[in-house]
C-alpha cells in the first residue's frame, strides 16, 4: 500500500513520533511505501508531496515540530480542493490511503472527506487535550511539563520580591493545560475558559495567599473570559482559519490584581514555548503507539475512523466521535482544584 500522511493545525510535540511509528511498522509489516503531504491539507490540494524513506524517520521521535510541516489550509478550498479533485490527485500519485494527524478542525475535514469516499483515517493531536473520543492526546503532557517548570521558576522570583506572579498558558476553549500545570505548581488561582469569574474573587484569593506570607501564583488560560465580558481577549486580529488570535489576557488580569489589591504583580505569557521542543517520554510513547495503530487502520481500509486512547489501550473510533463538540474541564474537576485556591 502507498500511504500519504499529513500534519495539520497547530503543531504539537510528538507529531514526528507518530510518523516514525507508522513508517517503521509499515516497513516491518510488508512492503508499504510512505509519502508526506507538505504543510497539512495544503500539500493535498496543491499536490506537494515528498517521499518518506526509512532514513527520514531515523531518530525523530524526540524531535519537536513536524518534519512535513503544518498549516491551517482548508481542503475544500482552492483549485485542487474538494473530494473530486483530491480523489483524482490520489489516483495520479498511486496513493491508497491518507493519514490525517490533527485536532478537531483537521479531523472534521477528514470526516467530511471520508463521507465523500476519500480513503482517510485519523490520528488525534492537540496540546490542549480537548478532543472528545480519546482520553489523552500527545503533546499535552509536554505542554503541562513546560508550563509547570516555568511556574516553579516564577515562584522563586515572586517569593524574592513578594510579588504576585501571573502565568498565561494556552487553551482556547478548554482549560486543561491551566488546570494541570496550576495544580502541579500549587497555584493560588486558576482561571479557565469554562469558568467565568469576577476579578474581585481572584483578588481575594491573591490577598489570602499574600497575607499568609506567600507570593501568589495565578494561572490564566488565554481563552478565559472574565465576568461581564462576552468574548476571550484578543488584540492580534484573526488566524488563517478566521478565528481571533488569543493571548494577552494575562496582562489585563495582572493589572486588575494590582489595582484591586495594591500588590505588585508581574505577567508572563508562555505562548509557543509550550508547543516547542522535545516531547516528554509519555508523549513519545503515546504518539509512537498511535502511529503504529493507524497503520493497521489504513491496511484494514477502515476509512472514516481514527485511533484513540481508552485507559491504557489504543482503540479505533469513528472520526465523527471526535468532531462537533470539545472535551472541556468538567465542573467537578474545577471544584476539586478550587479547594486549594487562596
Ligand atoms: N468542518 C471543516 N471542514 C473542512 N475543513 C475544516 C473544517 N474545520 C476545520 N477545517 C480546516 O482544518 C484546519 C485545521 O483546523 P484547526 O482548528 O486550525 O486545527 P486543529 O486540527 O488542530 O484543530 C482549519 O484551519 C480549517 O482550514
Ligand atoms: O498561534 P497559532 O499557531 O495560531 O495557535 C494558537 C492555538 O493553537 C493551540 O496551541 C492548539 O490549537 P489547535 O489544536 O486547534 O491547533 C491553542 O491552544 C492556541 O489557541
Ligand atoms: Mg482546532
Amino acid at each position: 500500500m502507498k500511504i500519504g500522511v499529513l500534519t495539520s493545525g497547530g503543531d504539537c510535540p510528538g507529531l514526528n513520533a507518530v510518523i516514525r511509528g507508522m513508517v517503521l511498522k509499515g516497513i516491518e509489516a510488508g512492503d508499504h511505501e510512505f509519502v508526506g503531504f507538505r504543510d497539512g491539507w495544503r500539500g493535498v490540494v496543491q499536490e506537494d508531496i515528498i517521499t518518506i524513506p526509512r532514513s527520514m524517520v531515523r531518530g525523530i521521535s524526540k524531535q519537536g515540530g513536524t518534519i512535513i510541516g503544518t498549516s491551517r489550509t482548508n481542503p475544500y478550498e482552492g483549485d485542487g480542493g474538494g473530494p473530486a479533485k483530491i480523489a483524482a490527485m490520489l489516483e495520479r500519485n498511486g496513493i491508497d490511503a491518507v493519514v490525517a494527524i490533527g485536532g478537531e478542525g483537521t479531523l472534521a475535514a477528514a470526516n467530511r472527506l471520508a463521507d465523500e469516499n476519500i480513503p482517510v483515517v485519523g490520528v488525534p493531536k492537540t496540546i490542549d487535550n480537548d478532543l472528545n473520543a480519546t482520553d489523552y492526546t500527545f503533546g499535552f503532557d509536554t505542554a503541562v511539563q513546560i508550563a509547570t517548570d516555568a511556574m516553579d521558576r516564577l515562584r522563586t522570583t515572586g517569593e524574592s520580591h513578594s510579588r504576585c506572579m501571573v502565568a498565561e498558558v494556552m487553551g482556547r476553549h478548554a482549560g486543561w493545560i491551566a488546570l494541570h500545570s496550576g495544580v502541579a505548581a500549587g497555584a493560588h488561582a486558576i482561571l479557565i475558559p469554562e469558568q467565568s469569574l469576577g476579578m474581585e474573587q481572584v483578588a481575594e484569593w491573591v490577598q489570602e495567599a499574600y497575607d499568609r506570607g506567600r507570593a501568589p501564583l495565578v494561572v490564566v488560560a488565554e481563552g478565559f473570559i472574565p465576568a461581564g465580558y462576552q468574548e476571550a481577549y484578543s488584540d492580534k486580529g484573526l488566524d488563517t482559519f478566521g478565528r481571533p488570535r488569543l493571548g494577552g489576557i494575562g496582562e489585563w488580569v495582572t493589572g486588575e490584581i494590582e489595582r484591586i489589591t495594591g500588590i505588585e504583580s508581574r505577567n508572563t505569557i508562555l505562548g509557543h514555548m509550550q508547543r516547542g521542543g522535545t516531547p516528554t517520554s509519555y508523549d513519545r510513547v503515546l504518539a509512537t503507539r498511535f502511529g503504529m495503530a493507524v497503520l493497521d487502520l489504513a491496511l484494514e481500509k477502515r476509512w472514516g475512523s481514527m485511533v484513540a486512547l481508552s485507559g491504557t489501550d489504543i482503540v479505533q473510533v469513528p472520526l465523527a466521535d471526535a468532531v462537533g463538540s470539545l472535551r472541556v474541564v468538567p465542573q467537578s474537576r474545577y471544584d476539586e482544584a478550587a479547594l486549594l485556591f487562596g
